[in-house]
C-alpha cells in the first residue's frame, strides 16, 4: 500500500465549491478497486488548505489502473477546476513509526505472504485437486495457466493488486468460467476441503483470525460457484472483483 498526499491552497473566490467537488470525486474512489482508503482534511490555522489523503494498493494500480481505468473520468471532472491549486502531490511509503490507533492492520494478503503465498497455495491446490475423484474431471481440461489465474483472483479479493481486474477481464471472465458447470455441492465442499489441505501444505498463517477470514471468503464465493454454475443460473454479468476483509476479528498482534 502507498500513501498519496496532495495539499491545496484554494484561493478565497473559489474555497466554496471545493468540499462539495471532493464529494463528487468520493463516489468515484469508492468504485475504485485500487483505492483502499481516503480523506479530506481542511487545516484550522490556515482554512485556504486542505490536504487529501489516498491509499492506493500500489504507484503502479494509482497510475496505470486508476487513472486508466473506467471511473477516472468522473473523479477528474469533479476536481479538475482545483488542480491549477495543488501545492504538493507525491506518493509515501509507510514506516515502521506509528502511534497505536495511527496503522491500519495489514490486508489479509499482506498478512498471507503476499502474491507469493498465493502461488504456492494454489500450485498445491490443483496437484491435488487433479489426482481427485470428485474434481479432476471438472479440470482435466483446464487453461495450463488456471492456478496462476486464481492465485492473481485470491490475491486481489484479500487486499492485493487488481492484477486480476486489469489483465484477466475481472469479475465477468471468471462468472463466465463457471456458468453451466452444474458445480454439485460435494464437489464444492471437496473443493473448500482441498484449499484447507494446501493451505495447510504451503504453511499459510494458522492465526484463528487469518483462518477464519479466509474460509469465511471460500465458502461464500464456492457457494456462489455452485448457483452460478446451475443450467438455470442467470447470474450477475458485471460486478468488481470482490475485496474481503478481516470481518469481525482484526489480526492479532500482541
Ligand atoms: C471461492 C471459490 C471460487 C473461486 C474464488 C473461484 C475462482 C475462479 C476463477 C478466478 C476462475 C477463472 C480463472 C481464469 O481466469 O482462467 C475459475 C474458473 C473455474 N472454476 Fe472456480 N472458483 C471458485 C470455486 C469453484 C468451485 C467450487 C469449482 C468446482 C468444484 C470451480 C471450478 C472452476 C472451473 C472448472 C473453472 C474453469 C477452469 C478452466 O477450464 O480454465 N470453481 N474459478
Amino acid at each position: 500500500m502507498v500513501i498519496e498526499y496532495i495539499r491545496y491552497r484554494v484561493p478565497q473566490d473559489r474555497l466554496d465549491g471545493f468540499e462539495a467537488a471532493y464529494e463528487r470525486a468520493a463516489g468515484a474512489l469508492r468504485a475504485a478497486p485500487q483505492c483502499v482508503d481516503y480523506e479530506l482534511s481542511r487545516c484550522l490555522d490556515d482554512p485556504a488548505c486542505y490536504v487529501l489523503r489516498i491509499a492506493w494498493t500500489s504507484v503502479d494500480e494509482h497510475l496505470k489502473g486508476f487513472r486508466g481505468g473506467p471511473v477516472f473520468g468522473q473523479f477528474f471532472a469533479a476536481i479538475k477546476p482545483y488542480v491549477e491549486d495543488i501545492e504538493e502531490m507525491r506518493h509515501y511509503a509507510q514506516t515502521s513509526v506509528s502511534g497505536p490507533g495511527g496503522a491500519a492492520p495489514p490486508s489479509l494478503y499482506e498478512w498471507a505472504g503476499g502474491t507469493d503465498a498465493f502461488m504456492k497455495l494454489c500450485d498445491a491446490f490443483y496437484r491435488l485437486a487433479r489426482s481427485d475423484d470428485l474434481l479432476a474431471p471438472m479440470f482435466a481440461s483446464m487453461d495450463p495457466d488456471h492456478a496462476r489465474y486464481i492465485a492473481v483472483w485470491l490475491a486481489e479479493v484479500f487486499g492485493g493488486p487488481t492484477t486480476y481486474t486489469v489483465e484477466h477481464g475481472g469479475y465477468p471472465h471468471m462468472v463466465g468460467l463457471h456458468v453451466g458447470r452444474a458445480i454439485s455441492e460435494a464437489q464444492r465442499r471437496r473443493w473448500v476441503n482441498l484449499m484447507m489441505d494446501a493451505a495447510d501444505e504451503v504453511g499459510l498463517p494458522d492465526d484463528p483470525e487469518f483462518r477464519a477470514a479466509f474460509t469465511s471468503y471460500l465458502e461464500w464465493g464456492s457457494r456462489l460457484a455452485v448457483s452460478n454454475s446451475q443450467p438455470d443460473a442467470n447470474p450477475i454479468q458485471q460486478a468488481p472483483v470482490p475485496r474481503w476483509g478481516w470481518g469481525v476479528a482484526p489480526p492479532y498482534q500482541g
